[in-house]
Parts: structure tokens; C-alpha cells; sequence
């Protein structure tokens, strides 16, 4: 059935606000003391869903911003704003809630679109579980399948064009640095007094694939893989921070995952859909 540009504009954020109360449902605890709070349009409704539980549930717990944007929402929910930068060595986040640009079967992230990856990468892994939530248009069975802007990269602004000629050696068609939104000029700049580049590359293969290889299955057929784009990607001179989210997830390692250990999407027929390590 046809709708409307603003049916399927009101169907989005309907589906973003079903997994944000859903995830904040499933995984906040009342024992929780230390919370991270991402970026981005469905993260408002996770500060919603948590504002809701009233002052007495989350009276004993801080929330930690991944940038300016969410510093604010915290700030407006009357929630405890706390930083990053003061949680003790040793100690991590019970939980972290964040969105995501594309999120593949494998659970593998592309974040940034919002121009807050860097300090979203730090918050999710210093948390004990990170937990994505998104609507139905960020479901992919591989990265670079729907989101076609590229993977969002923070760049020191001074090496931007080293980098763009390093990203065009390794594949990326027409990398662009990210300009500042209407009545900015020039470059878009970041919560870290950094640069955006977008780079778009082919649709990435991830660990699933080489299992299948490894069967029998189609294989790589010399395609890249996440992880080993990553590793290139991360070791350009100039490159602060990545918005691939990859290796191994939450269940896997004790500290330090980027992977969620659960994937919340609003679907457009009103249900949500969870995507786990063991159950994709
Ligand atoms: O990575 C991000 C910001 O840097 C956001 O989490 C991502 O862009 C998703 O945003 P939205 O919830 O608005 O779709």
C-alpha cells in the first residue's frame, strides 16, 4: 500500500521508539549505577524510555554522554550527567544504549553518521554490554548494502587530503569530506575539533562468510572483509577513529567490545526484532 512521504516518516520514528523502550526494557536493571548514553535520533527515545521509569529508579544512576548531543538530552530528562573521563580505572558502564547508521548479521556497526563515532566507540566499549537499538531501514545482511554514504572516519583536519588519496589506494570510490550543515562553512567539525570523511566502499564480507568458505560455502572470492578493512582504515596516519564497529562482541570479551550483545529494531509491522550474538 502506497503512503505518504510523512506516513513513512511517522512509520520510522514509531519503529525507532518501539526498540528504544524495548531495549531499555530488556537490559536496564534497577542495580545499575553507570549508564552510556549514544548519539543520534533513536537514542532520544532511549533517554525517554529511561526518564519515564521516574526519578526514584534512576535516582541512583549517572549517565554518560557520547558528545554534546546526548550531554543535552541528559541534561533535559533531569537524568546524572557524569563523564567518561571520570570513571575510575578498572571500572566499567553496566550498560550502554547507541544507534546505528547499518548494522549487518554479524552485528558488525557502521556508526557516525551523527559525527559522533569516536567518543561513541569509547563509551560502548568501556560498558559491560553495549546494546544497539535502530528501526527496519538499518537492517543489512552486509555493510555498505544500504547505508551508501560511506564509513564515516574522523580525521585530524590538517591530514584530510593524505587520507582521502589513501582511502582512493585501498578502493573507496569518491570519498568525500563531510561539509557543515546549512549555515556553517565549510567542514562539518566534530565534537572532538576533528573532520569527517566519508569513504564508501563495496558491500563488506564478515566473519559468517569465511565460516561458509570454510564449508564449502561461496566464500570471499578476494572480497574484503570488515576486520581486515578496518585494520587498514585505522592505520592511516591522520585517521583519529573509525565508525566500523567490529571484532569480537560483548559475549565474547569480559571489556573493550564494539559489537552489541543485542541488536533491537522497530519493525514497520509494529513488532521488534532482537538480534543477538547466538541468535543471528
Ligand atoms: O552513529 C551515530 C552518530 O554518530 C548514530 O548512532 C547513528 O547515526 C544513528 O542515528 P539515528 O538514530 O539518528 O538514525
Amino acid at each position: 500500500m502506497a503512503t505518504t512521504a510523512q506516513e513513512q516518516a511517522q512509520l520510522v520514528e514509531t519503529s525507532k521508539r518501539l526498540a528504544a523502550f524495548q531495549a531499555v526494557k530488556d537490559y536496564l536493571r534497577p542495580e545499575y549505577t553507570r549508564v552510556g548514553i549514544g548519539s543520534g535520533s533513536t537514542v532520544v527515545y532511549v533517554v525517554e524510555a529511561i526518564a519515564a521509569l521516574g526519578h526514584d529508579a534512576t535516582a541512583n544512576m549517572s549517565f554518560y554522554p557520547t558528545g554534546a548531543q546526548s550531554e543535552e538530552l541528559i541534561e533535559a530528562a533531569g537524568l546524572n550527567l557524569q563523564y567518561i573521563s571520570k570513571l575510575p580505572a578498572g571500572k566499567q558502564l553496566d550498560v550502554a544504549f547507541d544507534g546505528a547508521d547499518e548494522v549487518d548479521d554479524d552485528l558488525n556497526l557502521i556508526k557516525g553518521g551523527g559525527a559522533c563515532l569516536w567518543q561513541e566507540k569509547i563509551v560502548a566499549a568501556s560498558a559491560k554490554q553495549f546494546v544497539c537499538v535502530a528501526d527496519f531501514r538499518k537492517l543489512a545482511p552486509r555493510l555498505g548494502t544500504a547505508w551508501k554514504k560511506g564509513i564515516p572516519i574522523e580525521v585530524l583536519p590538517m591530514a584530510a587530503p593524505r587520507v582521502l588519496d589513501e582511502l582512493q589506494r585501498l578502493g573507496s570510490q569518491n570519498p568525500r569530506i563531510r561539509p557543515g550543515l546549512p549555515g556553517k562553512a565549510g567542514a562539518i567539525v566534530t565534537d572532538n575539533g576533528m573532520w569527517i570523511i566519508d569513504a564508501p566502499f563495496a558491500p563488506l564480507l564478515h566473519a559468517k562468510d569465511s565460516e561458509s568458505s570454510a564449508e564449502g560455502g561461496s566464500g570471499s572470492n578476494g572480497r574484503g572483509t570488515v576486520d581486515a578493512l578496518a585494520d587498514r582504515l585505522i592505520k592511516i596516519p591522520g585517521v583519529a577513529e573509525i565508525g566500523l564497529f567490529f571484532g569480537k562482541n560483548g559475549l565474547e570479551v569480559a571489556s573493550g567490545a564494539q559489537k552489541p550483545v543485542a541488536a533491537y529494531f522497530g519493525m514497520a509491522d509494529g513488532t521488534v526484532q532482537v538480534k543477538t550474538p547466538g541468535g543471528v
